[in-house]
């Protein structure tokens, strides 16, 4: 069977008015005990597979879940088991023996999850659905990460009642959008005490620094993430969504998801990261911007908003962070700016965890799940389109690289985000294979504009902000200094994008 589902954190200001809303709707309460298991070397999580046998109430069930078609579903298979034994011939005529049997004999227990769930069914319009208010934890070799948290599963009926109920209790509670599964946070707890055992590190953690432990790196998309399809709007559907889990992801980290309370340089990591995906998920918007349906518009638009309010936020960490050590260093007198700017309009960590954006990347979801995503009908072309545009967006790079020291400011930093536009498409295409090293190249090109980039944010900020006209005068003359060698390196490597030529064909194989 698919199995659809929303997940929220349930942050601790949230609980009380929870269980409250939920005495009104519970349709019962159930203690679940699930043993997870894999082979030492995670071949099952690896391949996106969760194998458990759970006791619910007084029964046994053994259960395996396979990824599904979108990131919400799962494939789940489930036999009901006379006791705690795991029995992989129950697979044999099942879409989950080819995955599980090379496996055989290496499985063996890894983590193991208590929840006490509280359940209601709910109607919504045609469709039932199960939500599920689960509190407890996930435990292996002595280390507890506690969970909290509310799921909403579709039961019958359209996707688009989950995410609208998901909208309500969102909104009502202030919940944080969760793309873990129990699974996923086990497989990283069972490793986190693998490898704190490997160095004999002590296992008497807290949950608190369970926790901090599995959020020290912000989220990035593996590599390669490619999108092995020759449909189009699939095409587009994965890696917008893709693109949108990197952003809900590091918003639900900077928004403190399991409690977690980051220091400044992490919360910038998860910032930065979190603007990344949001900038690879409007590159995936420009590249199909003449198809995108009426709801992936709408959601671009207010997403955009966003972008913008998140990107002040980046700035200010890129001078405190960044540039004010360096300056510091360089011996620009004191006193130093202050580490937390009353400048800074919007805190991102009150702007990730508040209702409106959390609701706000949840409607990006539904659009991307529910669909349509692209308006394709009229357009029988559509692919050598995309293509012409990439390639145009490479020559207009090309063009503008050979230039980058005469072009204006405003220009190098809109050739920045072109390549970075054009670097994210690129990633996303199955036969763009890096075959030529364009990606390196289109890599060390944004990287190198960037510590350009950078230095223009800290002379503004130093222009408006500096403490004395000394400190200006200093930020002014050293940030010029650095800017014109920076530049020098940016144009040559630059310089490279001479010997590429633009890819067509970019979506047949
Ligand atoms: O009860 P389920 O099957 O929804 O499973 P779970 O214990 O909530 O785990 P998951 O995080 O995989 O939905």
């Amino acid at each position: 069977m698919l199995e659809q589902e929303l997940k929220f954190f349930v942050p601790e200001s949230a609980r009380p008015g929870l269980l409250t809303a939920f005495d009104v709707v519970r349709t019962g309460s159930i203690t679940l005990n699930a043993i997870y298991f894999d082979t030492p070397e995670r071949d099952l999580a690896r391949a996106g597979i969760a194998l458990r046998l759970r006791k619910e109430g007084e029964q046994w069930v053994q259960t395996v879940k396979l990824r599904g078609p979108d990131t919400l579903s799962r494939i789940e298979i489930n036999h009901p088991r006379p006791g705690p034994e795991l029995d992989l011939q129950l697979y044999k005529d099942s879409a989950a023996h080819a995955a599980l049997a090379p496996y055989a004999q290496q499985i063996q227990a890894r983590y193991q999850t208590r929840i006490q769930r509280e359940l209601a069914l709910i109607k919504q319009g045609q469709s039932e659905l199960e939500l599920a208010y689960d509190v407890g934890h996930i435990e292996s070799n002595g280390l507890k990460l506690l969970v909290n948290e509310l799921e909403i599963e579709l039961i019958s009926g359209e996707s688009i009642t989950m995410f609208e109920a998901g909208q309500r209790w969102l909104y009502k509670h202030g919940l944080i959008l969760e793309m873990r599964s129990k699974s996923e946070r086990g497989d990283a707890l069972a490793s986190l005490a693998d490898r704190r055992r490997a160095k004999s590190e002590p296992l008497n953690l807290t949950p608190e620094q369970v926790a901090a432990a599995l959020t020290r790196k912000a989220y990035d998309l593996p590599k390669p993430h490619f999108v092995d399809t020759e449909d189009l709007e699939q095409f587009y559907s994965l890696s917008a969504t893709m693109s949108l889990e990197q952003v809900i992801r590091n918003a639900a980290l900077l928004a403190g998801v399991d409690g977690i309370r980051p220091d400044s340089a992490l919360q910038a990591d998860y910032l930065a990261l979190m603007r990344v995906g949001l900038r690879r998920l409007r590159s995936c918007r420009k590249l199909f911007k003449m198809w995108l349906s009426a709801s992936e518009g709408y959601a671009n638009t207010r997403l955009t908003h966003y972008f913008g309010l998140f990107g002040q936020a980046r700035d200010q960490d890129l001078v405190h962070l960044e540039i004010t050590p360096l300056l510091l260093q360089a011996g620009m007198p004191g006193p130093a700016p202050e580490a937390a700017p009353a400048h800074l309009e919007h805190d991102p960590v009150q702007l990730a965890s508040a209702a409106e954006f959390q609701s706000l990347l949840l409607s990006n979801l539904q659009s991307l799940i529910c669909g349509p995503t692209l308006e394709l009908q009229n357009a029988p072309q559509a692919e050598h389109l995309v293509e012409a545009r990439i390639s145009r967006w490479f020559h207009t790079i090309q063009l503008r690289s050979q230039r980058f020291a005469q072009i204006s400011q405003d220009k190098q930093h809109r050739l920045r985000n072109r390549i970075k536009s054009l670097r994210y498409c690129l990633e996303f295409l199955p036969s763009a294979a890096d075959k030529q090293g364009l990606h390196k190249v289109l890599r060390e090109c944004q990287a190198l504009i960037g510590a350009v980039t950078d230095v223009d944010v800290a002379l503004d900020w130093y222009a408006q902000h500096a403490a004395s006209p000394e400190q200006a005068q200093f930020a002014r003359d050293w940030l010029s200094h650095a800017r014109q060698g920076r530049a020098a390196h940016a144009q040559h490597a630059l310089n490279a994008l001479d010997q590429h030529q633009p890819q067509t064909e970019l979506l047949r194989r």
